[in-house]
């Protein structure tokens, strides 16, 4: 709405900033960017989000929200004249919900064990974190988008993860588009449009920086 102030606490390479950088470039509100030291976290993280202290944070006209997923419900129901990214049908909702949901407790945590785990842990999480792709691209079908024919809710869940996808597979020696080629075909398709393909970032960059993490956290 014309006069917020909209401001978003985030990490370049969070594929959960990314996914609130992908709502608010949906909705085309403009808001001013700040980027996070998370290894020195500074007074407004600490004020804003004092219970996780982590980013993203969406700040808006002073108040914080906090939570990738509540930030991206929140955008949608804020700025609601424009791209709605929920279905309006109770039902449909609740398994947008779901399969969001599913992103944050199977991808990432399963993506994590891939760069952080070796030997057996490592070929498990890769195992299932393929499963977990083959559901999701089972979910997707032929439609355009999690939802139908436009950009949704599930989308923004997922479509960070993208990104990382070079990283996982470096470390982790394995191929996902040999096993999930439809679902690498959509995440493809998706990024031609400007809202995502603005919002991700250079696979290559996340690679550099999970092996920096790699090296830090002695995971390597
Ligand atoms: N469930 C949270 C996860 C956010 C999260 O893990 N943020 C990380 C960066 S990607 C962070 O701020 N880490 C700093 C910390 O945990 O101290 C969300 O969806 O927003």
């Amino acid at each position: 709405m014309a006069g917020d102030q909209v401001t978003l606490l985030d990490l370049w390479a969070s594929p959960f900033g990314m996914r609130v950088r992908i709502a608010l470039a949906e909705k085309a509100v403009k808001y001013e960017y700040s980027e996070q030291d998370l290894w020195n976290k500074g007074a407004l993280l600490l004020q804003m989000n004092p219970v996780h202290k982590r980013i993203p944070v969406l700040v808006h006209d002073g108040k914080p929200i906090c939570e990738s997923l509540i930030i991206v419900q929140y955008i949608d129901e804020v700025w609601k004249d424009k791209a709605p990214l929920l279905p309006s049908d109770p039902y449909e909702r609740a398994q947008s919900r779901f399969w969001a949901d599913f992103v944050d407790k199977k991808l990432y945590e399963l993506g994590k064990k891939i760069y952080t785990t070796k030997g057996e842990d490592q070929e498990a999480a890769k195992k299932d974190f393929i499963d977990s792709l083959k559901l999701l691209e089972g979910e997707l079908g032929d439609k355009p988008y999690f939802g139908g024919k436009t950009l949704g809710y599930v989308d923004v869940a997922l479509l960070p993860f993208y990104c990382w996808f070079y990283a996982y597979e470096t470390i982790g020696n394995f191929n996902i588009e040999s096993d999930c080629p439809k679902l690498i075909a959509y995440c493809k398709r998706c990024l031609e449009k400007e809202s995502v393909s603005k919002s991700l970032e250079d696979p290559q960059k996340v690679y550099d920086f999970v092996v920096m993490l790699r090296k830090k956290f002695n995971w390597a």
